[in-house]
């Protein structure tokens, strides 16, 4: 076994470094491309990538493009190229729409048609990876090996990359201890880790639920405002304590809380979007004026760590017919759809019905 990192162990240090400002490095057979995140790029670093040669492109999801009328002629991404007398802040309001508003005007935005766009793609989910803004500027490089070496980057192979960026990382059972709480003193957490170094994710059992039956469950994605600080903007909070107490009345249960804040943008990305929405912009719709969809979890992760704990069929607390749909596919048995219904509020009213009316929720 080597000592050096795996492909998912690099993807994780590419990750922090674009957190960090840092660029990094994709290798192909002919070539490569050096990547830097739109959202962390500083004046000096930009400055240092003009004086390179070659001509650098800022790579946009088609859903940022599409608010900006730039032309998504890949597809699912639009490919800009830097100006010779580009700015941060030029590239900064591309890439956030904080500003539309006050500065509607940023083009005509002239998108490339010609050349090739699978590592922008792949810069573009590994921003969304990082939690960052989806942009990121990228420069063809000839030698990017040799590259990354002279600048001490960090390299990706692109092929491999984009096998992995998309999977799962295995989870290791950390730690489980008993936890007694309000609603069961019978209560337990336990602790998974990501091998490649992303959130950790969690899961409360009440009581000692039969793993050969049907368990009431429900998988909770995070939401540090509506569960921790009681927001009115979302129900999160009361279904997580509804959830849990249904739970403890039963006597049995297993809730997972993953941490993909703000259905898996982060939570900066989901202040964003509530920025947004204080302009009068819908969920879904601040979602996709800040280059996302309408939803980026991956809810492949709750079937494994049901299964991981031992379970394979469920009474799913829910109202979002696609975790059903994931569980099923994912080879979890959901015997019935057990309604959560709580928390509606003056604040979240709209809220709850754009996620009926574009989502597909269950009212
Ligand atoms: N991007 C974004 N995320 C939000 C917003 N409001 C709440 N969230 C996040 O949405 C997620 C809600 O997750 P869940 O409780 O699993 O809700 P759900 O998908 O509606 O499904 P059920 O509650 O099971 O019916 C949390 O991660 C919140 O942080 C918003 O306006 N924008
Ligand atoms: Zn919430």
């Amino acid at each position: 076994m080597s000592l050096a990192p795996d492909i998912p162990e690099c993807l994780a240090r590419a990750r922090a470094d674009l957190r960090m400002g840092v660029p990094v490095v994709f290798e192909t057979h002919g070539g490569g491309a050096l990547v830097l995140a739109a959202e962390t790029l500083t004046p000096a670093r930009l400055s240092e990538l003009m004086k390179l040669p070659g001509r650098a492109e800022l790579a946009l999801t088609a859903r940022r493009a599409e608010t900006l009328k730039a032309r998504p002629y890949d597809g699912d991404l639009a490919r800009l190229p830097l100006p010779a007398d580009a700015t941060p802040q030029w590239v900064r309001a591309l890439a956030d729409p904080a500003d539309d508003l006050r500065h509607p005007m940023k083009g005509p935005l002239m998108a490339l048609r010609s050349g090739d766009a699978t590592l922008h793609r792949l810069a573009l989910k590994l921003a969304k990876s990082a939690r960052l803004l989806p942009a990121a500027l990228l420069l063809p490089l000839d030698h990017a090996a040799a590259f990354a070496q002279a600048w001490n980057l960090t390299l990706l192979p692109a092929g491999e990359t984009a096998l992995h960026i998309d999977r799962p990382s295995p989870m290791a059972s950390v730690v489980s201890a008993r936890l007694p709480l309000e609603v069961s003193e019978a209560g337990r957490l336990h602790v998974f880790r990501p091998a490649d170094g992303g959130e950790e994710h969690y899961a409360v059992e009440i009581g000692r639920p039969d793993r050969s039956a049907p368990v009431l469950a429900r998988l909770h994605s995070a939401c540090f405002t509506g569960d921790v600080l009681g927001s009115l903007k979302c129900d999160c909070g009361p279904q997580l304590r509804g959830a849990l107490g249904h739970m403890g009345e039963e006597g049995a249960g297993v809730l997972l809380y993953l941490n993909q804040e703000g259905r898996g943008i982060g939570l900066a990305n989901k202040m964003r979007a509530y920025s947004l929405q204080d302009q009068g912009f819908d969920t879904v719709e601040a979602n996709h004026r800040l280059g996302f969809e309408d939803d980026e979890r991956d809810f492949r992760l709750g079937a494994e760590l049901l299964q991981r704990l031992g379970f394979s069929s469920v009474r799913l607390l829910t109202n979002n017919p696609a975790k059903i749909e994931m569980m099923r596919r994912n080879g979890i048995e959901v015997v019935e759809r057990v309604p959560l219904k709580v928390g509606e509020t003056a604040y979240n009213r709209a809220y709850l019905a754009t996620k009926a009316a574009k989502s597909g929720h269950l009212l």
